[in-house]
């Protein structure tokens, strides 16, 4: 993952899926067209159910050439050998989660509305930072508001990527985009799309192609 190509789509799981079931819309999705990268996100499962889900989904995402980090747990991420992990500001250290996965995984960071927060996780490593959320959410109803003036102000003061997520469909994408986001970031606006997680993808790359050429 480098921000120094187009900007690109970023797809997380939803919290609750069950592995077996979940693998035909995977499948569906990254046949949709370009995804930079899939992240496993879920939530009040137990350490077996995130096991499962990494060796059910892991191998599809590869064989679309997909990156597929886990969310929360760069412990597992390592035991698998993941290409990577994300982790929030309450989660596991950046430190301690590069540690564990070593300096070819990619490592992510929330950063939330923090130009701060993101100097440090960059100064620290980051192959990423995320600013969100930038739409309301019922995915995670938001605690912090990020701006398209916190990505451009990014995007001149350094080369880390950062990613952009909450809220955003095909129809808002325009301005983040504009601003220089590297990365669109997106749950539920493709796995709840009306034509699938394939044309969700689709959409979405899409609005992300015309943004760039307007
Ligand atoms: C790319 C990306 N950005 C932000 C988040 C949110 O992470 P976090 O703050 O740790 O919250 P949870 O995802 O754990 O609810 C993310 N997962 N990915
Ligand atoms: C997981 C997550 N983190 C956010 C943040 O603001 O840090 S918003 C969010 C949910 C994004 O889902 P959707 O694309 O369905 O809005």
């Amino acid at each position: 993952m480098t921000g120094d190509e187009r900007c690109r789509l970023y797809l997380i799981t939803p919290a609750v899926l069950e592995p077996v079931a979940f693998a035909d819309r995977l499948q569906a999705a990254l046949d949709g067209g370009d995804v930079a990268c899939l992240q496993l996100r879920l939530k009040d499962v137990d350490d077996d159910a995130f096991r499962r889900a990494i060796e059910r989904l892991m191998p599809i995402a590869h064989a679309h050439d997909v990156p597929f980090l886990v969310n929360d747990r760069p412990d597992l991420a390592a035991e698998f050998g993941c290409d990577g992990a994300h982790v929030g500001q309450q989660d596991t250290p950046y430190a301690e989660a590069r540690r564990l996965l070593g300096p070819d995984a990619i490592v992510g960071v929330t950063c939330h509305d923090s130009r701060h927060l993101a100097m440090e996780a960059a100064d620290a490593g980051a192959d990423y930072v995320a600013f969100g959320a930038f739409f309301h959410t019922e995915t995670k109803p938001p605690r912090f508001w990020a701006t398209t003036e916190l990505i451009e102000a990014w995007s001149q003061v350094t080369t880390v990527p950062c990613v952009a997520i909450g809220g955003i469909k095909p129809d808002n994408l325009g301005p983040i985009v504009q601003a220089g986001a590297d990365f669109i970031c997106v749950v539920t606006g493709v796995w709840d799309h009306p034509d699938g997680p394939g044309g969700g993808v689709a959409a979405y790359n899409r609005a992300i192609a015309a943004a760039l050429a307007g």
